[in-house]
């Protein structure tokens, strides 16, 4: 495969990044898109539910974005929608050097690079998968207690879903690891991200566990996903020109058909929950709601409202296996300020879940008992916002 196209042209290369449910994709996309060094970026994002969170988490400097939404990228999408997409943001009056495709954190990244790959139009190209792995949460041995699918927060049973087929016998937590292994396998550079949250004895048992499926991918250790863009930009251009060197076409193709037997996706099982409101919600009921989230919850994550003196801006939560993070967001001139919020996990009851979303509305205005004028109001504002400030970042 050339990555010259038509009049000389070099194809756009398409980057995937793809990784589990918060380990830090967006981010990783965030960053190179402040740090594109002139180069014009278009991005697809995806998302697991209709409600495109990750559609409002990007921020930095897009040549162009698409947004599929209301299901995961590998199956309720499909290879003709996403041959469109590309084939739009590659067309060369769009002006892009890149299109980077952030995958939904239960998306099958070989599904979707063999979509990629098997795009006709001869401005696309495959340009690598850059592989997040959340170090806190990642299990690569069925039996590490450590492992993302035991420590899902308050799974109600606490392992992942165990999905009938071929491996029924097996445990859930053995099947995310070889998920895992299968998934890590696939990439050209693997980030072993959230690299704070561990000692160095953890980082270099994830390194080892990487490389023994992976011998040619680059392993980096990353916080924030703080890596060199070069290392994925540049090298998505060679790649684009040289086509895809790792993956057997095969293999990947035979990956595409989403329903043949014994195949089973990481996102059977899992369920999202989506709450909306222009509402201003109440920060002690969602600081209630992140330190115990419904049950089987493993991932909260959107942008909230709370209207109060002083805080009128909106906030980013993300909660992963129950750590919290939130930063204060600014809203661009073409937002009206709401909140959204996406909960993720297994076995979530969705009644309970939206019930719990709903909830978090502020039903009164702040309280401040006894006093009534605007500095007592400011003050009440500050005590009610204080259980959440412990997770500002
Ligand atoms: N401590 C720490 N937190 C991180 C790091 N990288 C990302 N995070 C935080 O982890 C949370 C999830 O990050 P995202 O980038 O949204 O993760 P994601 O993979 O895009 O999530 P999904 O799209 O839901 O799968 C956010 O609060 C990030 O700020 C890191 O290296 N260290």
């Amino acid at each position: 495969m050339s990555g010259r196209a038509a009049g000389g042209r070099h194809a756009v290369p398409v980057v995937v990044i793809a990784g589990f449910l918060g380990a830090g994709k967006t981010t990783l996309l965030n960053h190179l898109l402040r740090h594109a060094n002139g180069r014009r970026i278009g991005v697809v994002v995806n998302d697991f539910g209709s409600i495109n969170v990750d559609a409002l988490l990007v921020s930095g400097q897009v040549g162009a974005q698409m947004t599929l939404s209301n299901g995961c990228i590998c199956c309720s999408v499909g290879p003709d929608e996403l041959h469109d997409t590309l084939a739009r943001l590659a067309r060369p009056s769009a002006g892009l050097d890149a299109v980077i495709i952030e995958a939904s954190g239960l998306a099958e990244p070989g599904t979707l690079i063999s979509m990629v790959v098997t795009a006709a139009d001869p401005h696309v190209a495959y340009g690598g998968l850059v592989y997040v792995v959340d170090a806190r949460h990642a299990a690569f041995d069925g039996d590490n207690r450590g492992g993302w699918a035991e420590s899902a927060g308050r799974v109600a049973d606490p392992q992942v879903p165990q999905v009938p087929g071929p491996d029924g016998a097996i445990t859930s937590v053995v099947r995310a690891a070889r998920v895992l292994r299968t998934h890590v396998a696939l990439g050209d550079l693997v980030l072993v991200n959230k690299s704070d949250l561990v000692d160095e004895s953890r980082r270099t048992q994830l390194t080892a566990a990487i490389r023994e499926v992976n011998r040619q991918a680059t392993i980096l250790c990353t916080r924030d996903a703080v890596v060199d863009p070069d290392l994925i930009l540049d090298a998505a251009t060679a790649r684009a020109d040289d086509g895809p060197r790792q993956l057997g076409f095969d293999e990947l193709l035979a990956d595409l058909d989403c329903d043949h037997a014994g195949h089973h996706h990481l996102h059977e099982g899992f369920t999202s929950v989506e709450f909306s409101s222009t509402d201003p919600l109440d920060p002690r009921a969602l600081a209630d709601f992140l330190r115990e989230p419904p049950v089987g919850v493993f991932r909260v994550k959107g942008v909230v409202w709370f209207d109060l003196p002083a805080h009128r801006g909106g906030y980013e939560v993300h909660s992963v296996g129950g750590h919290v993070r939130m930063r204060e967001r600014r809203w661009r001139h073409d937002e009206q300020p709401s909140s959204a919020l996406v909960v993720i996990g297994v076995d979530v009851d969705s009644d309970q879940a939206q019930a719990a979303m709903a909830a978090l509305r502020r039903t009164a205005t702040p309280d401040a008992p006894g006093v009534s004028d605007g500095s007592d109001l400011s003050d009440a504002a500050e005590r009610i916002m204080l259980p959440i400030t412990r997770y500002l970042i």
